[in-house]
Formats: structure tokens, sequence, C-alpha cells
């Protein structure tokens, strides 16, 4: 069996982490007219056969982190689908798995935390930097294609959280200097019942940041759940994103709507690790989006005390183990946004 007959029998996740299958560049065309192209391991862009006027070019990836499971799986489920000819959408795709070394060790990353990999092209040092690379170049080469019509860039990268949450599914949208919070992507929040959305602040090195600050493409990290092995996600409890992702794919356009069902959170402050006695005061299980009133000592770093500022803020992704130089965790307080041209924050 070659990897493309793997790919054409729908085994898109398998034959991505069969890392004994070499990996040929293949395309084909299915009965309904659809072009498949293999363009990487774990790199597949779909085509329609006709392009409609609201075209979108829209990335969907998983397994940026190799421990990330439940999105690799929702990916193999939409891919299979398409392969199989059961789902037909009427957008360009690029549909990604993206770390094969990584997933098959069961590990968020080999040497280098991949999601923070994308802000320019990276030295090989290591096997994280050189996947980096290749996908940076997969989505520069998607998003470059010049067609008769411009179509809308969309960026979905699928994530789960290492620690429970008091929000089960969130998204991060990046802080970007191109206009990458429009009203269509805030909308999808909210068709996908996603619970949360947390605005960042400062540009980033995130792999959604480098499509919105790049290629200014509607762009998104969402934590969908809680890390777990393959075979032990309640996919269930996705439901509805899903449902969302398969409507935005195969549908033209969904309607435009906000009615506040969504908590929004600014960003207040990034906590950077300067150094090997940060710690936090509280366990390494603490959910994400715990609040903690004014005043109320939450760590250190070199004999600098952090506190919770001014009427107090939550923390999501606290993280004493992260490389020295790197985010720690994120501290948000609680926001509204309003609709206008695109989003705007409005306290
Ligand atoms: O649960 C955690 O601590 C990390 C989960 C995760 O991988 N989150 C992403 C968020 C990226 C972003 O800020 O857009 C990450 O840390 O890379
Ligand atoms: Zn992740």
């Amino acid at each position: 069996m070659t990897f493309v007959d793997e790919v054409k029998r729908g085994r898109f996740l398998s034959a991505t982490c069969d890392l004994s299958l070499p990996f040929v560049p293949a395309d084909w065309v299915l009965e309904s007219g659809i072009h498949c192209q293999l363009l990487q391991r774990g790199v597949l862009q779909i085509t329609p056969n006709e392009q409609i006027s609201t075209a979108k070019d829209i990335v969907l990836s998983s397994g940026v982190h190799g421990n990330e499971t439940a999105p690799i799986e929702l990916i193999q489920q939409l891919a299979e689908g398409i392969l199989l000819g059961h789902i037909e959408p009427v957008h360009r795709l690029l549909l990604i798995i993206a770390h094969p070394e990584a997933i098959n060790h069961k590990t968020r990353f080999i040497e280098e935390n991949m999601n923070r990999l994308f802000k320019v092209r990276n030295s090989e040092r290591n096997i994280d930097c050189k996947v980096a690379n290749q996908l940076q170049e997969a989505v520069n080469s998607f998003y470059g294609v010049s067609t008769a019509v411009q179509p809308e860039r969309w960026h979905l990268d699928l994530h789960c959280a290492i620690r429970p949450s008091e929000h089960y599914t969130f998204a991060i949208s990046p802080y970007s200097h191109k206009h990458s919070r429009s009203n269509s992507l805030f909308s999808f929040i909210q068709h996908a019942k996603i619970e949360a959305v947390l605005l960042a602040n400062d540009p980033s090195s995130t792999f959604s940041w480098f499509s919105a600050e790049y290629h200014g493409a509607q762009a998104l990290t969402i934590e969908l759940g809680k890390v777990a092995d393959f075979g032990n996600n309640n996919l269930a409890l996705l439901a509805h994103f899903s449902r969302a992702m398969m409507k935005l794919v195969t549908e033209n356009s969904l309607p435009i709507t906000w009615n506040n069902d969504v908590e929004v959170y600014r960003v207040s402050r990034t906590l950077l690790k300067q150094s090997d006695d940060f710690n936090f005061s509280f366990p390494d299980d603490l959910p994400n989006f715990t609040f903690f009133d004014e005043g109320v000592y939450l760590g250190s770093d070199s004999g600098e005390a952090f506190i919770a500022d001014e009427k107090g803020e939550a923390v999501v992704f606290p993280n004493a183990n992260v490389a020295l130089g790197q985010r720690a965790a994120l501290m948000v307080k609680k926001a509204h946004i309003i609709f206008e041209e695109q989003i705007r924050l409005c306290g």
C-alpha cells in the first residue's frame, strides 16, 4: 500500500503518522470534480470544481501539539468524508495534521514548542523547526494562489488545553496589524457554541498569528476540551463545533449574528518566564479562567512578586515549565465587543 492509496481510502491520519510509508506528492480528482492534492505529509489541499462568489480559502489545522488528539480526530473525520465523497466543500481547504513525529511520541513537541515557531523562517536545528518551516511554506502557497474572485482567508488552528477549564471550549484571537477579527469570524464562534473568546493584545509567534499577520486571514486558535489520548476523547462534547465546521466548509456563507452568549476576555498582561526561579502560588491543575481578587499573590520570578491587579484578573495557560523567555501565563479580564466594520473592543 502506498501513501496516496491509504489517503484515497480515507485514511489521512494513519498515512500521515506511518513514517515507514514514503511520502510522494500526488493529486487526483473525485467523481464530484473535487480536486485533491497531497502536498506534504499531513497536508491535503481540496479544491471544489467551481469557485463561488463568496469563496473562502480555509486552513483547518490540527496536531501542532502532538498530544492534542481530539482536533486530529475531527480533521481525520472531515478528510475522510471528503475523500470518500460524502462531504462536498464549496471552499478551497488546506487540511493539516501538523506534527506526525510528536503525535507518534504522544508529546506536545519533540524539542521545541512548535507553536512558537511561526514568527520567522527557522534555522533547521530540530524536527519542530523543520516541520514549522514546511507548514509556513504550505500556507504561503495556499493563500498565494491568485483567482478571479479574491477569496476571504480563514485559518482555524485546533488545539486542546493541558488542564481543566472554566470554559470547555474557547478561542484565542491573535493580535495582528491586519483586519483579522471580522464579524463573520466572530459569528462562527457563536454558531459553534464556543464558550469564550480571548482577544490577544500583543503579536505572538503562533500558527494562527502567522496567517493573520502575514496573510490577513480571519484566524483563531481554538481550544477544544482537554488533552487526552486517541480513543479517550468524548467528541460528543464537541458536536456543536464539529457541525459548525461542517457548515463552514459546505455552505456558501453563515449568517452574521452576535447575541453576547459568548464570554469575551481581553488579555491584560502576559507573564513571561525570566528565570528558573519562576513559580506559581497555585497547583498545576488549576483550571483555566480561575479568577483572583485584586491583591492576591499569584507567584514570583527572580524576587518579583505577581499580584492580581485592579478589580482582579483570571489566569489562562499557567505553565511554569516553559522555556526561558516564553509565555508562562496569560492574565485576562472580562470585556465586551460590538460589531462594526469588524469587531470592536469596548471595555
Ligand atoms: O493548555 C495549555 O497550557 C496550552 C494549550 C495550547 O497549546 N494553547 C496554545 C494557544 C496558542 C495561542 O495563544 O494562540 C499554545 O499555547 O500554543
Ligand atoms: Zn496546543
